[in-house]
């Protein structure tokens, strides 16, 4: 599955235009107008509010820098990062894993290791959820270069959707080529069971319904188009590997296609919420993965995804079930094993 044209186009947006629209001046503008200081306030004949003090940001929002000022990392701060990882191991990954909670030991079997730990890398946002190591792995597995992220970026941590994206684009500039997300999701299909693992053929973005997306903002032509198709988000061809090896590995029992969607979290849904979900063909919901595909798909990276279904979705009342983060992380746990020959093999036939 090497060379395709879908790759060759994928590199001509990164590497083609060096005049991308991106407009730094005019997005700091628009940010500085969007939160004028007291902008609204103490209008004629209207007693002037006092602003109460801003609190701090919790630490690891704090930890920023000049990203924080505009709208989106620029090109150039993508670049910067990748050139420091790319400078500090000789590891150059063609396929980039996101490891979803409890699934960071995806990358334990990596060969050839380099460790960088989120807060080291330069321009990085961090982990602050149980479950993400928040590290990036180098290494090699079943021959081919990998870049593993123990650990993801959920806009309920506080971030926007383009901060918890960051990490597809500077996959993008290391020259990853096979994007693959991972997550684990409550289970909404009927059929799934707690264990069971969902190839994803294809998502609902309700946080992009509302206009929530992190490709909003200017759009730096360099990355990618100004309006990206997704109607082939889920590379069909990589589906077919991932259903070719686990037919192979005889695990076609516990392996469905199906359905995701992304809730901006961090409540687990009521009954109504799922019922509603469930009547929209809604297969399995999270709290992630639909931003950094749209992400990837943007730049040109050919993706792939499943949900390891972590816990049932409870619809009914009169149960005392109840969906809990202990449960998410035990079940990654439990099908570590399946889930880490799964990707070796799944890798090996795509790249190695
Ligand atoms: O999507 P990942 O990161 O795998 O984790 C899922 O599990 C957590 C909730 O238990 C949420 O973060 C949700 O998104
Ligand atoms: N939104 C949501 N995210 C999850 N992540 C793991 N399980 C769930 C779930 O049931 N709902």
């Amino acid at each position: 599955m090497n060379g395709t044209s879908a790759t060759a186009s994928a590199s001509a947006h990164v590497n083609g235009r060096a005049n991308g629209h991106l407009n730094r001046k005019a997005n700091g503008h628009a940010h500085a107008h969007a939160l004028g200081e007291g902008e609204g306030e103490g209008q004629a004949g209207a007693p002037a509010r006092r602003k109460a003090p801003p609190s701090p940001p919790p630490p690891h929002v704090a930890a920023h820098d000049e990203a924080d000022e505009q709208s989106s990392y620029t090109f150039e701060i993508v670049d910067e990062v990748a050139n420091f990882l790319l400078s500090r191991t000789v590891v150059r990954p063609t396929v980039g894993i996101i490891c979803g909670t409890g699934l960071g030991s995806l990358a334990e079997k990596l060969e050839d290791k380099a460790i960088f730990k989120y807060e080291d890398i330069p321009h990085f946002p961090v982990s602050s959820v149980e479950g993400h190591a928040g590290q990036l792995v180098f290494g090699r597995l079943e021959g081919v270069s990998v870049v593993c992220m123990q650990g993801r970026f959920h806009y309920y941590e506080g971030y926007p959707l383009w901060k918890c994206c960051m990490p597809v684009r500077v996959m993008k500039l290391l020259g990853v080529k096979y994007f693959i997300a991972t997550n684990a999701a409550g289970g909404l299909n009927e059929r799934y069971k707690v264990g069971d693992i969902m190839i994803l053929r294809d998502h609902v973005n309700f946080m992009g319904f509302a206009g929530n997306n992190p490709l909003r903002g200017a759009n730096d032509d360099r990355f990618g188009p100004r309006f990206p198709p997704m109607s082939k988000a889920y590379d069909p061809e990589l589906i077919d590997v991932a259903k070719s090896v686990v037919k192979d590995m005889n695990i076609g029992d516990i392996v469905h296609e199906g359905v995701y969607t992304c809730l901006g979290g961090p409540c687990y849904e009521t009954q109504a919420e799922l019922r509603l979900l469930k009547l929209l063909g809604i297969d399995a919901v999270g709290m992630s993965t639909v931003h950094e595909i749209v992400t990837a798909v943007h730049c040109g990276l050919r993706c792939f995804a499943f949900s390891l279904i972590s816990n049932e979705c409870v619809t009914e009342y009169n149960t005392e079930a109840e969906a809990n983060h202990e449960e998410v992380m035990d079940t990654g746990k439990m099908r570590a094993p399946i889930l880490q020959a799964l990707v070796a093999e799944f890798i090996k036939r795509v790249d190695g």
